[in-house]
Parts: C-alpha cells; sequence; structure tokens
C-alpha cells in the first residue's frame, strides 16, 4: 500500500494524519466554509451531533493483563460476506464536493482494503461508474421519491450492476432542520450533480432541504421494503432504527439487517446517540438479522464498543468525507487503514482474539454526564 502524498519533503512523518480527527482538521483547513458546515453540521442545537461522539469518548475499557495474543482476526462476516474488518462507509451524499476523486475514489479506497461502500442516492457519480471502481461489496441507499418510478429504477439498476445490498434511510421524510445550511443560504455547487436521478428526479436537488421536501415520498411506510426487494432482488437493511419498536417493525418488514443510525445528528436533534440506542434495538433484534451502527464513531476503539454493545459492524461517515478532502482515494485508504489497525490493537489490548468473542464485560457502560465537544 503507498503512503499518501501529505506530507511534502522535509516534513517530519509525525507531521502525517494519525486519527480521524487529522483527518477533520485537514478537512477544515481545505475546504470552505460552507462546505465545512454542511459536512460537519447537524440539525437544531446539534445535541444528538455532540452525544454521537462524547457517549463513544465515555466508555470505559476493561484491559486483559497479558492476552496471550499473537495476531487478531479481524474479520467478520455479514449477510454471507467477509469483510476483513468490521467497518464499513456510510451513505453520504455527494463526494465530489470534497474531492475531485468522488465516490470513484472512495470505492477504490475502500476495495483495496476489502472493506464495503455504501453508496448513496446522492452520489455525484453514477452508481454503475462507482460499481467498475469498486473490488469489494457495494450496497446502495435509497431515499423513496413521490416519483415511485425513481425510486423502483434506483433498486433495479443497483442490482444490474453487482450492488449486494439496499440499504432503506428511514429517518429522512424530509432533511432535518440544519441551521448551519440555512443561514449559509448553502447549496450544492452547479458542476456537481446528483448523477443518479434524471433531470427532472433531480430538479432543485441543489437545495437540499427545499428538494427533500418536495420530492420524498412522505407517505413511505413499511411495505416498501417488500416492494424494494422485489424490484432489486436484493436484501434491504433498514437504516435509521434507534427504538425497540422500529426494529420489530423493520423485522416484519422483512429486513435483512438494521442500522442504528441518528443520521450523524442531521435529522431529530434530541434523539439518542447511537451508542445509547444499540443496547434496546440489539436486545429487541435477538440475533434474528445483524445489527450495525453508525455516527461518532472516529477510533478503532470506537469499533470495539460498538460490537461489544452488540454491533456485528460499524459504518463511518463524515470520517470518510474529512480522509478524501484531505487527499483523495489515497487518505481515504489510509484512513481506513488507521481505524483498523487500532481496532486490532484494542482487540489484543483488551485480550480479544476474534470479533464474536467482544462481549458486553469489555465495557463499563458509559455514565453521563459526557465531555461536551465542540464541532466547528
Ligand atoms: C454530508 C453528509 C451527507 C449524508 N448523506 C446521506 C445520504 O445521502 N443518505 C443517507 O442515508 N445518509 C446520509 N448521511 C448520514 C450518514 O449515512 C451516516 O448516518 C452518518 O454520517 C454517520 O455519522 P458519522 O458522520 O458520525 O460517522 C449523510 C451524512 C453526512 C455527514
Ligand atoms: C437531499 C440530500 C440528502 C443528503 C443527506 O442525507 C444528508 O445531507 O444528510
Amino acid at each position: 500500500m503507498t503512503a499518501p502524498a501529505l506530507r511534502p519533503p522535509g516534513v517530519p512523518a509525525a507531521a502525517q494524519p494519525l486519527t480521524v480527527a487529522d483527518f477533520a482538521a485537514l478537512a477544515r483547513e481545505r475546504l470552505p466554509a460552507d462546505v465545512w458546515d454542511f459536512i460537519a453540521g447537524g440539525a437544531g442545537r446539534e445535541r444528538t451531533l455532540a452525544a454521537n461522539e462524547a457517549v463513544f469518548e465515555a466508555a470505559r475499557l476493561r484491559p486483559r493483563a497479558l492476552p496471550g495474543i499473537e495476531e487478531p482476526g479481524t474479520s467478520v462476516e455479514v449477510l454471507g460476506s467477509r469483510w476483513p474488518a468490521p467497518l464499513g462507509i456510510a451513505p453520504v451524499a455527494y463526494h465530489e464536493l470534497v474531492h475531485p476523486d468522488g465516490e470513484s475514489g472512495t470505492a477504490r479506497a475502500a476495495g483495496d482494503l476489502g472493506l464495503p461502500l455504501v453508496v448513496s442516492t446522492f452520489s455525484s457519480r453514477r452508481l454503475e461508474e462507482v460499481a467498475a471502481a469498486a473490488t469489494a461489496p457495494l450496497w446502495l441507499q435509497v431515499y423513496c421519491f413521490r416519483d415511485t418510478a425513481t425510486t423502483l429504477d434506483l433498486a433495479r439498476r443497483a442490482r444490474a450492476s453487482g450492488y449486494q445490498a439496499l440499504v432503506l434511510t428511514t429517518d429522512t421524510p424530509f432533511t432535518g432542520r440544519r441551521l448551519r445550511d440555512l443561514r449559509n443560504d448553502f447549496r450544492i455547487p452547479g458542476h456537481i450533480a446528483a448523477a443518479n436521478l434524471s433531470e427532472t428526479a433531480a430538479a432543485g436537488a441543489a437545495t437540499p432541504g427545499a428538494h427533500s421536501r418536495h420530492a420524498f415520498d412522505r407517505s413511505t411506510g413499511w411495505s416498501v421494503v417488500a416492494r424494494l426487494r422485489a424490484e432489486s432482488g436484493l436484501p434491504v437493511l433498514a437504516k435509521g432504527v434507534l427504538t425497540a419498536r422500529d426494529a420489530e417493525a423493520a423485522l416484519a418488514a422483512g429486513v435483512a439487517g438494521i442500522v442504528v443510525s441518528n443520521h450523524g445528528g442531521r435529522q431529530l436533534d434530541g434523539a439518542p446517540a447511537t451508542l445509547e440506542a444499540l443496547p434496546e434495538v440489539v436486545a429487541a433484534v435477538r440475533g434474528r438479522c445483524p445489527v450495525l451502527l453508525d455516527g461518532g464513531v472516529r477510533t478503532g476503539a470506537d469499533v470495539l464498543v460498538a460490537l461489544a454493545l452488540g454491533a456485528r459492524a460499524v459504518l463511518v461517515g463524515r470520517p470518510a468525507l474529512y480522509a478524501l478532502a484531505a487527499d483523495g482515494a489515497a487518505g481515504v485508504r489510509r484512513m481506513l487503514s488507521l481505524l483498523t489497525e487500532e481496532f486490532a490493537e484494542t482487540m489484543v489490548l483488551t485480550g480479544h482474539a476474534t470479533p464474536d468473542a467482544i462481549g458486553p464485560d469489555t465495557v463499563l457502560p458509559p455514565v453521563p454526564p459526557y465531555p461536551a465537544r465542540s464541532h466547528g
């Protein structure tokens, strides 16, 4: 694997990004302020946004003395595929906002590590083009449009181009009240497209808030899961589940998996942090399908904590965009490698030879008050 070209000659190795926080700092330097705000920001007072990271930070890990593990096995099985680590990339819109490599670069990087990428409905590259660049599993995230043909067309195209699952986002009847974007009057720049959508379906997508309010189908109910399955022949996961009640409804509708998510704090401000919601969902699911989590995962130790509380794997959203902004595909590759290394090291220090062995006794439950976080 080649090292990213972030370091001009003469700059010491220590100046390389070593953490997701380092990538965030680089991205913030490089991106226009309103693009940074669109990515880093959340809904309302950003309480849920802050809580996602704060609850992970408050978790405490129980170490194991003399663990006797030479090299842990980090791989997990998710929906019949082996992932080299319990880590993938969450669907985030418009990768070209931060780097011309766009989703094709992200797919190449994820592929180099064998880790999955969930491509957004609002990808800035066509889903077929992303598939051509990918060598690891791809899933397609779907929003339900009032124009049903648009939604079903996405489902069919995903199948035709080798995607392995659909991820139905269930927390977004419209995008949340994102005050930074309203104050900045943020618009997706004209040269960046919602490449998967026809001109009619994409009309107005430059203002995500307004577009979602006229284009998304708010009458969508759980019966859409069967419709998407029938149209695509693919397993469907429900993303945005935070309660036992919704987990039951998702299972009854026939989902193949659940992603515990609050959309990175961008939807209901005041919703629980994902790590807080995870135990309730895992208890309700009772092993009937894999439970994934996204929101606030920033270190390999966070990955381990999520697994300890019952997640099969986690997804990272903003970290992928920060790394892409910092150094394109090479940045994403490095970010994923760092998280994987941190996870493997944390496995050894907590005495786990395989992910299956990581149980709830590994963590002390997070205790409020959580440390305050600043999100710029
Ligand atoms: C800039 C941005 C765009 C996003 N776009 C989508 C999207 O198109 N579809 C979707 O289901 N979720 C979207 N999300 C939510 C992510 O899939 C994910 O739930 C969230 O980013 C996870 O939290 P994290 O950023 O703390 O890792 C987006 C998040 C961000 C930050
Ligand atoms: C209408 C664009 C939706 C992108 C998205 O889901 C987000 O910004 O969180």
